[in-house]
């Protein structure tokens, strides 16, 4: 057994931490162009929407920090080192990688923040990783590339659920209708074969067991302003059209391709799907975020606990 420390490099989106870092950040998500001012204002009035500014950066830090405590409790005999690296926003994951290095960290399992696997999303942030680390000797990695059906993260939305069903009553139950949500993609994944949609329709097939949801279906959010076609359906669209089909009165929002209170859900969830549920007259629900509750840090813990079992095999 060795005594070396163990580096634990958590990878997330990022977000900017001020108003005023908007525009560099939007720049970066963009591989360098920057937006437009008409873009940017409408980017800026988004944040301002939720309050001037997304509370993501503060979660990711937390998360990162329970993690690793979690860790060092449930392993005493190992030492672990959390190092957050960022996808659109310094830290960068290139920056943690540094950092390990200097740290003399041999060893490390990358972490993204994100339950699927997609080319577009966890596939850059384990390659941006992997591929730091070759150019400057740094530390191997066991690196994770989903946990979207780990039963600790299926539980935690089935009680979240079972909950909001609680605060419907009972002869109602049969209309309402839980949508399961995660970042919508460009449609082009979809030839290449990408994994994605499978994995949230995965996710939601087993939440939907465990909490015995009567009526659920599969949604795509928060789609890019591109040309391209992007998955379906949408939210938005979705929502108008059960309610059409099937005149539900309780719209229950998931949207468990996130992990976090972030723009993504307090303004494309909280308060676009909620124009339309009071355009439509019904009711709009969306259980609580992971963000740092403990059930998630365990949850999280025990995904790289698996991992690094599997590596000793
Ligand atoms: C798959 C995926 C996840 C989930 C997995 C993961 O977490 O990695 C995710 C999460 C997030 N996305 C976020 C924010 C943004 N994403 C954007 C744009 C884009 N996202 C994309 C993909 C994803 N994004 C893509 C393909 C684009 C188009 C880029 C292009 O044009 O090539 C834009 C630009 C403006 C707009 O399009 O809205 C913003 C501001 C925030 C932070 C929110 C906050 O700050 O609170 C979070 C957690
Ligand atoms: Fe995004």
């Amino acid at each position: 057994m060795s005594n070396k420390k163990t580096g634990l490099l958590i990878m997330a989106y990022g977000t900017p931490r001020s108003l005023d870092e908007v525009e560099s950040y939007y720049t970066h998500i963009r591989r360098g162009r920057k937006p437009s001012p008409e873009q940017l204002q409408e980017l800026t009035e988004r944040y301002e929407q939720i309050g001037g500014i997304s509370p993501l950066a503060k979660i990711t830090e937390e998360q990162a920090q329970k993690i690793e405590a979690e860790m060092n409790e449930r392993y005493p005999d190992r030492e672990f080192k959390s190092y957050l690296g960022l996808k659109h926003i310094d830290p960068f994951i290139e920056d943690a990688v540094q950092q390990m290095k200097e740290d003399g960290i041999e060893e490390a399992v990358t972490l993204v923040l994100a339950p699927h696997y997609s080319t577009f999303s966890v596939k850059s942030y384990n390659g941006r990783a992997v591929e730091e680390s070759a150019k400057i000797g740094g530390p191997s990695f066991t690196t994770i590339d989903s946990w979207y059906d780990e039963p600790k993260y299926v539980q935690f939305w089935a009680d979240g659920i079972k909950q909001t069903f609680n605060s419907i009553p009972e002869n109602e139950h049969d209309k309402t209708v839980v949508i399961f949500s995660a970042h919508s993609l460009p449609e082009k994944i979809l030839q290449m074969g990408d994994p994605y949609p499978t994995q949230l329709q995965e996710t939601a097939d087993l939440i939907a067991k465990a909490a015995n949801v009567p009526h659920y279906t599969i949604g795509w959010q928060s789609a890019g302003n591109t040309p391209e076609p992007w998955i379906g359906p949408d939210v938005q669209d979705l929502t108008r059209d059960l309610y059409n089909e099937h005149g539900y009165t309780h719209f229950i929002y998931c949207p468990v391709g996130f992990v976090a209170d972030h723009l993504e859900v307090l303004y494309d969830n909280d308060y676009e799907c909620k124009v339309v549920t009071d355009e439509l007259g019904v009711n709009y629900y969306r259980p609580e975020m992971p963000n740092a509750k403990p059930e998630f840090i365990d949850c999280l813990a025990t995904v790289i606990g698996n991992a690094l079992a599997k590596e000793r095999m």
